[in-house]
């Protein structure tokens, strides 16, 4: 099996009290892009900066590409990391940041850095600080790129962004992880845009992993079950339940089963956007609305 490009072992991050992380243990594969999804504060950019070697565990374990998160220029530089607000120098020109980026790194790679900057159609002479939200992305990518990572890391890259840069982003990112050989982790609160470019989820609500894996496999593992009160209440050994609603006369179930033997009465497939809100509600705790009893 290849490396985990991420992967933690009873990953703890406590800030005095609180822990923004507790007890992750996760591998996120290589040659994949990963969406990490969850609520505000649920610990996504703390896990990302630990990824980083910006932030060091409270306890437990993480190791990037194989190795300790930022151990030494080599390893610095087989991970590219964006942060949340897209950091860029407001004083310096798109030009002055690829000069930097070439000076700082010893494996940057000239032409995928001009040919990213003519595709972006982004101005060499304009200072950073006159970009749009999008052209700051744009560029960001455009640097992180350009040092040939093994591993891309971007922490919600597209949150400010309006549908159509946000678009025009994610088409960016698809089409430089198709020509090279990067795997990406990112965090996002838009179930949309994680389906439609990532391949690997990772659900992380109230500073646990809820659930983790291929997104082909989260779908065949997961049903909706309607039926009559009752009628659902013995199922499959196994087969674990997520949400039930009941009301007087029906229930509905949301299962998982990562066997897959879900080829049960009444079950459909369950989208997405849903898997994740289950998830998030039963992190939730039981006072969650979804698994309370309604009086339909
Ligand atoms: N430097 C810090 N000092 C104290 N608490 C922190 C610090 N950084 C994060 N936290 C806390 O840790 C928890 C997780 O924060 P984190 O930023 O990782 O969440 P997140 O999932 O990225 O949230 P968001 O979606 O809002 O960006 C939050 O409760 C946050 O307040």
């Amino acid at each position: 099996m290849t490396t985990p490009v991420i992967a933690t072992n009873a990953l703890t991050k406590r800030y005095g009290a609180h822990a923004a992380l507790d007890d992750v243990t996760l591998d996120i594969p290589a040659g994949r892009i990963t969406g990490l999804v969850g609520p505000n504060g649920a610990g996504k950019s703390t896990l990302l900066a630990l990824a980083a070697g910006l932030i060091r565990p409270t306890s437990g374990t993480i190791e990037v590409l194989g190795n300790r998160p930022a151990a030494g220029a080599a390893q610095l530089a087989r991970v590219g990391f964006v942060a949340q607000d897209t950091p860029v120098y407001a004083q310096l020109t798109v030009a002055d940041h690829l000069r930097l980026g070439e000076k700082l790194n010893p494996g940057w790679d000239a032409q995928v850095a001009e040919a990213r900057i003519r595709q972006t159609g982004l101005d060499p002479a304009k200072k950073a600080g006159r970009l749009s939200g999008g052209q700051r992305a744009q560029l960001a990518l455009t640097l992180a790129a350009a040092k040939r990572p093994e591993l891309l890391v971007f922490d919600e890259p597209v949150a400010a962004l309006d549908p159509l840069a946000r678009r025009s982003f994610l088409q960016s990112l698809m089409e430089f992880v198709a020509d090279m050989e990067v795997s990406v982790v990112l965090s996002s609160h838009l179930i949309a845009d994680v389906e439609r470019v990532c391949d690997h989820l990772v659900i992380l609500a109230e500073s646990r992993v809820q659930v983790a894996g291929e997104i082909d496999d989260l779908a065949a593992a997961h049903r909706r079950v309607v039926g009559p009160r009752g009628s659902l209440d013995r199922l499959p050994g196994g087969v674990e339940v997520i949400a039930a609603d009941h009301t007087p006369r029906q229930s509905t179930l949301v299962v998982h089963d990562p066997a897959g033997r879900l080829d049960l009465p009444g079950a459909e497939p369950i989208g997405l956007e849903d898997l994740v809100l289950t998830y998030l509600h039963r992190a939730e705790g039981p006072s969650a609305p979804i698994l309370q009893e309604t009086a339909r």
